[in-house]
């Protein structure tokens, strides 16, 4: 190559040099972003996982309710880097008791909930689709199984605190021959733990903040909380509380069916009732005034709310007429009621209703069961009790409790919301408190 040509070929390589440089220094910043290394200001930059599981015994609605916490908290901890909440699989469930419908587990969010809509508040993602991602086998850096304090009252006070210490009882996690830790995980073969930690905790759920962005950094980027539901709301009731709590759509399907027997039954829908809402619970206002369908809706928790609520449950009799009461003060005839009772006792009670009043249950034909899952009709209950013009619910039952503020979101008029079912001997219980919705 004569002397020319290499002169021009350095006046070339000047500006590649430089261009080169500046496109390493991109892709360095770019893989402290993505390799969840703990950069300069030390933040946890990276993509993050954190995983959360309950006591077994947990209902779906209670569930629900710890999913607001784990929302909010992670919705904060992305103020520190970029953290995404995995969602844990459904089922099995105990209250889940159809046996002709398959098994209920491993079921995803977006079988019940408009996945897309919870991602409107916080990052999002199916355990499925991030195990998929993994290809092999997932493993947790650190899981953290959270314990109550055996005394939580010092002195007679109150306080918030951690400790990280032995395990009061026995986690239900074991190490293999091999030496993996593995465990439930919701049926998953393919996930394992690293580095299990009891931690005694009594307190707000933002009070794990400092534990989780502390362990990321030095265990790795994929953390799990198990017992997730003995931390407390950061803000029970509150603007994030309610903002997670309206991005809660439910699936399409399940709208669906609901709008179908509405109309087939109660010839009741949206329009009329005046409970339409934007596609997008963003676009939501505080100026809404629903009215409801022409008929009133019982819920009428039964099961173990027999022996464990007895003194707070209403015999049969009692619902029935204080159904009919209410029916009969708003002149209405069409009493529509969601319970976990059995087949005969849904005849008992129509057996205590006067003539002029018809009771309507939710009976999907076994297809429809097979399709949608003990969840999804308990769901499609909640739906048509939170379009009807009056709801009375059963005590503390958190199965009410969404119902209640289902109606808060569609704008329901407080009185014809947060009402409960007194047992036999108190006619004059103390009904459940308002919780307004904040925007
Ligand atoms: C005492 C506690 O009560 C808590 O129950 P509670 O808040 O009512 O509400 P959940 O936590 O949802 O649990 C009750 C479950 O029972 C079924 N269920 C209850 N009511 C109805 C209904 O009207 N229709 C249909 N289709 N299903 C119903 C449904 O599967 C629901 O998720 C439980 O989470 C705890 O495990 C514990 O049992």
């Amino acid at each position: 190559m004569n002397r020319k040509h290499r002169t021009h070929r350095m006046a070339v390589s000047a500006p590649l040099y430089t261009f080169t440089l500046f496109w390493l220094i991109v892709l360095l910043n770019t893989e402290c972003l993505r390799g969840s290394q703990v950069c300069d200001r030390g933040e946890v930059l990276g993509r993050n996982y954190l995983l959360y599981d309950l006591n077994p015994a947990e209902g779906f609605n209670l569930r629900r309710d710890v999913f607001i916490r784990i929302a909010v908290f992670v919705k904060k901890l992305q103020q520190h880097g970029d953290w995404v909440l995995v969602l844990p699989p459904w089922g099995p469930l105990p209250h889940w008791k159809s046996k002709d419908i398959g098994d209920q587990l491993k079921l995803p969010w977006k079988n019940f909930f408009d996945t897309e809509s919870l991602m409107k508040y916080v990052s999002i993602m199916e355990l499925s689709d991030l195990l998929s991602e993994k290809k092999k086998t997932l493993l947790i850096n650190q899981l953290f199984y959270l314990q109550h304090f055996p005394d939580g009252w010092e002195n007679g006070k109150w306080e918030e605190k951690y400790k990280f210490e032995n395990c009061i009882h026995k986690p239900p996690y074991r190490e293999t021959k091999d030496g993996a830790m593995k465990g439930w995980f919701w049926g998953y073969d393919k996930i394992q733990v690293r580095n299990v930690s009891c931690v005694s905790f009594q307190g707000h759920v933002n009070k794990l903040l400092p534990i989780l962005l502390e362990h990321s950094k030095i265990s790795g980027n994929v953390i799990m909380i198990d017992r997730g539901e003995i931390p407390l709301h950061d803000d029970y009731g509150g603007v994030d509380y309610w903002k997670v709590r309206r991005s809660m759509r439910y699936s399409f399907k399940l709208y669906f069916l609901a709008s179908q027997f509405r109309l087939e039954f109660l010839q009741s829908d949206d329009e009329s009732d005046l409970t339409s809402l934007p596609s997008d619970w963003r676009d939501e206002t505080a100026e809404v005034a629903a009215k409801g369908g022409d008929y009133v809706c019982g819920h009428l928790r039964r099961q173990d709310f027999l022996y464990g609520r007895s003194s707070d449950i209403p015999s049969l009799k009692l619902a029935a007429k204080k159904l009919e009461k209410t029916a009969m003060l708003l002149n209405l005839e069409k009493i529509f009621v969601a319970s976990d009772g059995t087949k005969q006792e849904m005849e008992k009670l129509k057996s205590y209703l006067s003539p002029k009043y018809q009771l309507y249950l939710y009976q999907p034909s076994f297809e429809i069961r097979r399709d949608i899952l003990d969840g999804g009709v308990a769901i499609v209950e909640q739906i048509i009790c939170s379009r009807a013009r009056h709801f009375i619910g059963s005590f503390e039952s958190t199965f009410s409790f969404r119902i209640q503020e289902e109606r808060e979101i569609l704008g329901f008029p407080s009185n014809s919301t947060f009402n409960r079912f007194c047992a036999d001997d108190n006619d004059s219980c103390e009904q459940p408190a308002k919780w307004k919705k904040i925007m």
